[in-house]
């Protein structure tokens, strides 16, 4: 996979470089680009932003760097290949690990990252023609700009992707990955400040286990995210009263 991460602050982007993903960049698994939008600027002050037509408040991205940007990026790629043009926004769809897993279907993501108020919207109509457009939203919350977004999705496609992760088992039992929250984990010792692990975790009875962690799943889903549990699934929480 291609990834081109277009931002006026690429460095912001550096942590792709380390851990699981820096080893996938270095591998070769993720063909990883970070571009700084200012190098596709002509003036002095490098300029990247404008007043807001209409007024208000804050500033716009003008459209003629970031065009510059993506012509030279969709231009060095094989032309048979459509990009998947990802725009960070509060109003863009609300990304999820389905769309996490569509997204590591594809073969080339380009994250346009704007600040400011955003980019000028005929950057986004100008490429629907050329790239399959994705506004997302992270959550409904107010970030200075993309980057942090770009960060996070790089990270959820990846990890997807074969090699990645050292275990593929791990991607199974994951929050979301069964339309559930994961249940508790613990590890050694046995016993923390008085605290015990559940018996049920350590008498080796797997069916039982399994048991225990559906459970889990189901009170902790119910619990924090009842809004995942949709009535069609049937599902019956055990009394969460009494829940552990
Ligand atoms: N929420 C937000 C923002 O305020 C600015 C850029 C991107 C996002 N987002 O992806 O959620």
């Amino acid at each position: 996979m291609r990834i081109d991460i277009v931002s006026i602050f690429p460095e912001y982007l550096a942590p792709l470089r380390l851990s699981l993903l820096g080893k996938a960049v270095r591998d070769g698994v993720i063909d990883l680009g970070v571009h700084d939008l200012r190098a596709f600027t002509h003036d002095r002050h490098r300029t990247v932003d404008g007043t807001p037509y209409g007024g208000g408040a804050g500033m716009v991205m003008r459209p003629e760097p970031w065009g510059e940007a993506l012509d030279s990026i969709m231009e060095s790629g094989d032309s048979g290949v459509r990009p998947t043009l990802l725009v960070p926004t509060p109003a863009g769809r609300p990304f999820d690990q389905r769309l996490a897993h569509e997204l590591a279907e594809r073969p080339w993501l380009i994250f346009a990252c704007g600040r400011y108020e955003g980019i000028d919207q005929r950057v986004i109509d100008e490429y629907a023609e050329r790239a399959e457009v994705i506004p997302f939203s992270l959550g409904d919350y107010v970030l200075n700009g993309g980057e942090v977004a770009a960060l996070a999705v790089t990270e959820a496609v990846g990890r997807l992707l074969p090699g990645v992760v050292g275990n593929p088992e791990s991607l199974v039992e994951e929050s979301h990955s069964d339309g559930l929250l994961e249940y508790p984990v613990y590890t050694k010792p046995p016993l923390w400040r008085g605290r015990e692990v559940p018996a049920v975790l350590l008498g080796g009875d797997h069916g039982a286990i399994t048991r225990w962690r559906t459970e889990q799943s189901m009170i902790r889903t119910a619990r924090t995210r009842p809004d995942l549990l949709h009535p069609s699934q049937g599902l019956t929480v055990p009394g969460l009263e009494d829940a552990e």
